[in-house]
């Protein structure tokens, strides 16, 4: 429930030019720092990452111009993500296009545990969500990519595109400084991210009722960890976002939005490759700090944006846990980065 005690932000914050652009000195400092981050928090914000602001200003614009299409646009055949039930044992090709308001329930459950899904997916999270996949390798081969047609929203795939590809150069960078920080060789998770099958998802939170979001009637994105590799976050200066406290399981941090900074986080697949030493850690968004009367009584929260860059292993390597973490033993099987999205994924819809 969203009503859990919440402390002001102390999610650490780093400049990430000691590393993209820095000395060896400075880059193993940032290295070492981020890498602490991620073992202690599972989050750091990175300021200074190399995407300009006028680049992230230009996603935002063009998140918003895209879902104030109307609805005939996004719920077309073209643009729709489909209904995972239409593709019965085939659920690894539905995650591109449009998604409207409901059909996913983010969930930490057990993704083997029916029952409980499915009680869970009955409050539904107040989001609506656009994605792409990458336009290169099997992400372009398993499915492709639906973009608004060039005249409805005309330059919008090219900048999505090349974004695509910014975030993927950043992406190569943070996993470098965390390999640098394990003591690995610097390129050691690069080579496992050759043909990443990432995933980029506009999301627009509605604005919405306050009273629903804090009774917990409905969420804006209810606790879960994410489940690739890293996350890469942008987030507009709305609010909501909080990151379950480390020293204090059950009670949230806030992740205030800080201008200029993406947010990045540890995945589960990390988390198992690197057997538990970086930590994948709970976050949701709840409704946002600053009040607005309406009216009537009604009082609505703002609308909010985001965009997580979701990053996903090569489907085709198998993972296993990294040697030098083994310690006591590993406490994973090794599994192949494919067959442990497909898993995962069952998990998030509403219905399957
Ligand atoms: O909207 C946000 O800030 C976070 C979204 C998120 O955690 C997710 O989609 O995995
Ligand atoms: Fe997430």
């Amino acid at each position: 429930m969203p009503s859990t005690s919440v402390l002001d932000s102390s999610l650490p914050v780093f400049d990430f030019s000691g590393f993209r652009a820095g000395t060896s000195e400075e880059r193993m400092k940032t290295a070492n720092r981020v890498t602490y981050a991620f073992k202690t928090y599972g989050f750091v914000y990175l300021v200074n990452h190399g995407l300009p602001k006028e680049r992230i200003q230009a996603l935002f614009d063009w998140s918003k111009k895209l879902f104030l299409l109307p609805q005939e646009v996004l719920m077309s055949p073209e643009l729709r993500r489909p209904e995972p039930e239409s593709i019965p044992g085939n659920l690894q090709i539905c995650a591109r296009g449009y998604g409207p308001v409901g059909m996913e329930k983010l969930s930490n459950l057990d993704p083997n545990d029916e029952n409980g899904l499915k009680a869970h997916r009955g409050i539904p999270d107040a989001k609506e969500l656009f994605e792409t996949g990458p336009y290169w390798g099997i992400g372009q081969e398993r499915e492709p990519n639906r973009y608004p047609s060039k005249d409805v929203l005309p330059g919008f795939e090219e900048f999505v595109k090349e974004f695509f590809m910014e975030a993927q150069e950043l992406t190569l960078d943070i996993l470098r400084s965390i390999a640098i920080g394990l003591g690995l060789e610097e390129n050691y998770f690069v080579h496992y991210h050759e043909d990443a099958d990432n995933l980029f998802r506009f999301l627009r939170y509605p604005p919405i009722e306050r009273a629903t979001l804090s009774s917990g009637e409905t969420a804006r994105t209810s606790p879960h960890t994410d489940f690739g590799t890293i996350t890469i976050l942008f987030q507009d200066d709305v609010g909501g976002l909080q990151v379950e406290n480390p020293e204090n399981p059950g009670t949230y941090l806030v992740a205030t939005p800080v201008e200029g900074s993406v947010i990045v986080n540890v995945g589960d697949f990390l988390m198992r490759w690197t057997n538990d030493s970086l930590k994948s850690n709970l976050h949701r968004v709840v409704e946002p700090p600053a009040e607005r009367e309406l009216g009537d009584g009604l009082e609505l929260t703002k609308e909010r944006f985001s965009m997580p860059y979701f990053v996903q292993a090569d489907r085709s390597k198998v993972v296993e846990c990294i040697e030098s973490l083994k310690g006591d033993g590993a406490k994973y099987p090794p599994i192949s980065a494919g067959e442990y999205i497909n898993l995962r994924t069952n998990a998030v819809f509403k219905s399957y």
